[in-house]
């Protein structure tokens, strides 16, 4: 607060404000790099050497020429902090430990939110292995050009390097979460990632709940959509159906691995929340709001004079009239199309967990959750159906791999360019997607409880590109239309394309909703997509495919040829 990075909000106990330099605003996709001694640990043999958007490699040689041109002398002048954390609950057999240098303060508090900081971490390590991870803001002192909003970042230096061999992250010019709390992408999905490949578990960009339903029956679910793509939205949701309960575990990560009785269990190793603050208010995510009552930190959002918070979402919560400063400084008032929008579209909110009135009791709990379905979704303004279920284990592998969104603010992409991002990991891959897919292949082995997969899209458009499904508590509806699928009733039907809830079997009751519409299948759509996924996975997985992968594609696409 004396250097002016933070600002207090008077509105909330223990609640802060801080505008970083607009360039430092996302996570930086393409600056971002795993490094092997063989290249193909990393990437794919892409045909004919196309660039990698599934991992980018960097060599050990360039690795070590990029740290020399950054690190030597990187935090001369300022402080240098040693964050002890424990991904998952300290001591717990399934939690990991890491160390994080930074010399931002910033990333010392977000830290002590998202992952869990403390002085035991020492005792628990002794002189077992950690997760190494370095950051600087990238910034020297004394500093001889103007410090933006005292935020110091490099943005033409970035890096964000990971090292899976040795356990490690380095992360170089970006205070921004994604890229600087290095607990969570860096460790928890791409070193974890790596560290699960090689341990026969899973590390996923998936958020963990549960819903109950009316007559008391609980089911776990996890739900991997891109980022900005409404993870924790659905994590903690305030179902609309009378009689149900959703209760969160975790809204961005899960560790998942089958226990001796052949059952999937998942863990959230996080802590708190970093979410996507526009579009959060009262009626999309009161548990979210009811979290942000205190002790957070707020992240490119605009400020109420009365010191409170302010972003695109909550203009029928404040006074109407009153004067809003936005997240670049600008006066800004409600419905003016001057200073809009008045929040960075990416700002976020960082939240403990304890914070969320819905948390489940075993959200801590060191064995996991048993988990009955998977859920992958993203962005689809066109063309797919509210839900969709595969047909199998393999299947659902490849639903996953046929993922693809729009672009978000979340990263650096600009526009609405719909992305492949299959399982939404391709930002969080530590190594080779061929072997990624495999992997998930592997999971199925006789013996164990395979979860029903599923494919979701809650953002499918009309012709006035309104959304045609409500979204947000309205939810449940598939929710609960996916846990009579787990329990086997008879509510599926067979397309090319995988199993659709058959007319009527989702609730609706009270919408007003165009069933046709939002479950139709056009044939034209799903040829032309499903020939671009295929021309996407020669090009970027090559010879890396997985022949039962291979197959699975395959067998729909003919099906989908065959569609009239
Ligand atoms: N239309 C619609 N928007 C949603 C829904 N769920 C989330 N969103 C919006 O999508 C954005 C990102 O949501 P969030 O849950 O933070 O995504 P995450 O980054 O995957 O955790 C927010 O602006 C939400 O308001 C939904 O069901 N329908
Ligand atoms: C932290 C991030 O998470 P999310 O998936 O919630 O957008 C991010 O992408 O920067
Ligand atoms: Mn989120």
């Amino acid at each position: 607060m004396e250097r002016g990075t933070l600002h207090k909000l008077t509105k909330y106990p223990n609640t802060y404000i801080c505008r970083t330099d607009p360039r430092d605003v996302a996570r930086v996709e393409s600056r971002t790099v795993v490094c092997s001694v063989d290249r193909y640990a990393t990437e794919c043999h892409t045909k004919d050497g196309a660039a990698s958007q599934l991992a980018h490699w960097i060599s050990p040689e360039n690795m070590d020429a990029a740290m020399q041109e950054r690190f030597p002398g990187c935090m001369a002048g300022r402080m240098m902090y040693v964050i002890p954390f424990s991904m998952g609950p300290i001591g717990s057999p399934l939690s990991k430990i890491g160390v994080e240098l930074t010399d931002s303060n910033y990333v010392v508090l977000c830290m002590r939110l998202m992952t869990r900081v403390s002085h035991d971490i020492w005792r628990v390590l002794g002189n077992n292995e950690f997760v190494r991870c370095l950051h600087s803001v990238g910034c020297p002192r004394p500093v001889n050009y103007r410090v933006v909003n005292h935020w110091s970042c490099n943005p033409e230096k970035v890096i964000i390097a990971h090292m899976p061999d040795d356990r490690m992250v380095v992360s170089y010019g970006s205070g921004y979460g994604g890229n600087s709390l290095l607990g969570k992408k860096c460790f928890a999905l791409r070193i974890a990632g790596r560290i699960a490949y090689d341990e026969g578990w899973m590390a996923e960009h998936m958020l963990i709940m549960s819903v109950t339903n009316p007559k008391g029956v609980e089911k776990f679910f996890v739900a991997a959509f891109p980022s900005a793509c409404g993870k924790t939205n659905l994590a903690m949701i305030q179902p609309t159906l009378p009689g149900y309960t959703v209760r969160c575990v975790g809204d961005d990560i899960a560790w998942m691995r089958f226990n001796k009785d052949g059952q999937l269990m998942a863990i959230n190793p996080e802590n708190g929340f970093f979410g996507v603050a526009p579009g959060t208010n009262h009626q999309t995510n009161p548990n979210a709001m009811a979290a942000l009552q205190r002790d957070c930190i707020l992240t490119n959002v605009a400020e109420t004079a009365d010191g409170g918070y302010f972003w695109e979402g909550l203009e029928d919560e404040v006074d109407k009239d009153i004067p809003i400063t936005t997240w670049l400084g600008k006066p800004y008032k409600i419905g003016s199309k001057e200073n809009y929008p008045s929040s960075h579209p990416n700002s976020r909110f960082t939240a403990p967990a304890k914070n969320c009135p819905i948390m489940h009791p075993k959200w801590e709990d060191p064995a996991g959750v048993p988990i009955s379905g998977i859920i992958f979704g993203g962005r689809r303004p066109e063309g797919v159906p509210l839900v969709i279920e595969a047909e199998d284990w393999k299947h659902g592998v490849f639903l996953g791999a046929q993922v693809k969104s729009e672009a978000t603010a979340a990263a650096e992409f600009k526009g609405k360019q719909i992305m492949h991002d299959p399982m939404a990991m391709r930002p969080f891959l530590g190594y080779n997607f061929g072997k990624y897919l495999q992997h998930w292949l592997d999971m199925e082995k006789p013996g164990r409880k395979m979860p029903k997969i599923f494919h979701v899209n809650w953002f499918r458009k009309d012709q006035n590109e309104k959304f045609l499904w409500p979204g947000f508590g309205e939810n449940i509806r598939v929710l609960d239309w996916m846990m009579r699928r787990v329990d086997g009733e008879d509510i599926a039907e067979p397309t090319a394309v995988g199993l659709v809830p058959k007319e009527g079997s989702i609730n609706t009751d009270g919408l007003n909703i165009n069933w046709k519409e939002l479950f139709s299948i056009p044939p034209d759509y799903w040829k032309s997509d499903i020939h671009e996924t295929r021309r996407y996975l020669e090009e970027q997985v090559g010879d890396d495919i997985p022949p039962v992968l291979r197959s699975e594609l395959d067998r729909v696409e003919a099906r989908v040829d065959a569609m009239k």
